[in-house]
């Protein structure tokens, strides 16, 4: 299982491995080493210009010299400021090539970032603010973080930060390598050992490392009705087709049986293009209630309407046995009054906000985190259920503090009626007794999944169809633990 590990921790685990007998400078070296190895893998011999700030990002740029000059490339060190730290400076003693000011301007193929990493504590200024700016980035292989870069938020401090092709860094991914714009300046994140062994944290990359082993797939006495039935509630005659995308996703994740419940007049759209999933027409609450009696899980919200009528129906709900996933509609419909909406969940419950919608139910919690991890957990932790922040870093996060962070997703995703697939597809692993935190993640990784293998000119009805090959390749998976 591959965590993320903040700052803090990460200095934690650093000091707990020296602690426990490893010196630092072994780790520098491990680091440089891990670097100069994925240079070499990736380049033919060339010019290479090593930026070394003071700490200790700096000492793992002199092992990197060290290597590569060892390995006859031609190799030379730029300093900002001579090495601070012992570390630094035991690995700074070891190199024994040309030392030169920052910004020499001399003629180089490609240059090692080790100006600053997990330390940086003010943006960059003058020289390196400059190089920053002006390196292309097919030339830049960054330590740890590109230099300018934020490690817990993945912002560039003041704007200004490196652009790598190239990221390498030690034991576990930090914020700044899965958080936009952070993710979008690293490039390419190689995630070296540094043998630091076990290390916990509340916060996980979306894999299925984290779900799979608890993956809902039928026994072999399944039948329909065991599978998990799920409902999904349409909008009016002309706002259905979200309602099929959503149940159409449910139905491709493996529900067992999904209903469309449709207002009356909307019962003939709906009729005319279902097969497998099946119709009901309900009108009013009480014949919601009704009908949603067996359902385990329920979604609302795509094209539902922003209309009293989608709060009673949320609040109806609620009040059912099945698990809810509030998505669209469902959110903005509440954003006068989020507070009843979050008395209406329970802890099984998933929210899908896009960010727009988000700020409707957490109003400014978004622009007053520090980055998204923590809005999506105060949200969680506010709305007393799992919330699901959409976008290119989508986050899952739980009320109990857990967090996962999706680093599959692509562009090809932002496309409209993308989300009620995602939607149907959480409300299918919902229905099929999977934990809702879970089914948050895997239904988000199976989506991302989907839109990166089909690429260019991707619609949201391609989405359901292209389900059964991602869920072939987890079915087949080697279990874990
Ligand atoms: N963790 C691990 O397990 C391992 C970590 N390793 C490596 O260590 C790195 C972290 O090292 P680190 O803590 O020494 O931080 P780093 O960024 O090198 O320097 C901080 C210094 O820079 C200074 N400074 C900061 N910003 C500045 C600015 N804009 N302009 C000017 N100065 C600025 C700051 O000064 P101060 O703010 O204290 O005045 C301080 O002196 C990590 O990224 C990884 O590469 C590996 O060796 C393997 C094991
Ligand atoms: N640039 C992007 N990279 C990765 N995923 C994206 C990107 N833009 C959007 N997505 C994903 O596409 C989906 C869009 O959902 P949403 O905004 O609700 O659209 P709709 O309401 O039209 O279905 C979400 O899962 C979101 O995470
Ligand atoms: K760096």
């Amino acid at each position: 299982m591959s965590n993320i590990l903040t700052v803090a921790e990460m200095g934690a685990a650093d000091a707990a491995a020296i602690a426990a007998g490893t010196p630092g400078t072994v780790l520098m070296e491990r680091a440089g080493l891990a670097v100069a190895e994925a240079i070499r893998e990736r380049h033919r011999r060339c010019r290479v210009a090593v930026l070394c700030g003071p700490g200790n990002n700096g000492g793992d740029g002199y092992v990197v010299a060290r290597r590569l000059k060892r390995w006859g490339w031609p190799v030379w060190v730029e300093a900002s400021a001579p090495p601070a730290t012992p570390d630094a400076k035991a690995a700074a003693a070891r190199w024994r090539g040309e030392t030169v000011s920052l910004g020499a301007q001399r003629q180089t193929d490609l240059v090692v970032d080790a100006l600053y990493g997990a330390g940086l504590s003010r943006p960059l200024d003058g020289e390196a603010a400059r190089l920053a700016r002006t390196i292309p980035r097919e030339q830049v292989i960054a330590i740890d973080t590109p230099s300018g870069l934020s490690g817990d938020t993945g912002q560039p401090l003041k704007d200004v930060a490196f652009r790598a092709a190239l990221t390498v860094t030690f034991h576990r991914r930090k914020p700044a390598h899965v958080l936009q714009p952070g993710r979008g300046y690293c490039g390419e994140v190689v995630v070296a050992d540094i043998g630091l062994g076990d290390t916990v944290s509340a916060l996980s990359e979306n894999s299925p490392d984290l779900w799979a082993h608890r993956f809902p797939w039928p026994s072999i006495e399944a039948h329909k009705h065991a599978r998990g039935r799920l409902i999904v509630i349409s909008g009016e005659a002309a706002s259905t087709g979200a309602a099929r995308l959503a149940a159409r996703g449910g139905l491709r994740v493996g529900a067992g049986l999904v209903t469309v419940l449709s207002p009356p007049g909307a019962l003939a759209e709906h009729a005319a293009q279902l097969e497998a999933v099946m119709l009901k027409a309900f009108e009013g609450e009480a014949a919601l209630a009704e009908a949603a009696e067996a359902a385990d899980a329920a979604v609302i919200g795509p094209a539902a309407g922003v209309t009293a009528a989608t709060r009673a129906n949320l609040i109806t709900l609620a009040h059912t046995g099945a698990a809810l996933v509030v998505d669209a509609d469902a959110l903005t419909v509440f954003k006068d009054r989020p507070d009843d909406l979050f008395a209406a969940l329970d802890r099984d419950d998933v929210l899908t906000p896009h960010p727009g919608e988000f700020e409707r139910i957490f109003p400014g919690l978004l622009k007053n985190s520090p980055e998204r991890i923590t809005a999506a957990r105060t949200a969680a932790k506010r709305a007393g259920a799992i919330v699901l922040l959409k976008g290119p870093d989508t986050v899952i996060a739980a009320p109990d503090g857990r967090a996962a962070v999706n680093l599959n997703g692509s562009p090809w995703l932002a496309t409209a009626g993308s989300g009620d697939v995602l939607a149907g597809l959480i409300g299918g692993l919902l229905a099929q007794g999977m934990d809702s935190f879970e089914a948050a993640c895997a239904g988000a990784w199976i989506h991302a999944e989907a839109g990166a293998g089909f690429g260019p000119g991707l619609i949201a009805e391609d989405l359901p169809g292209l389900v059964p090959a991602r869920l072939a390749d987890l079915h087949g998976r080697p279990p874990i633990r």
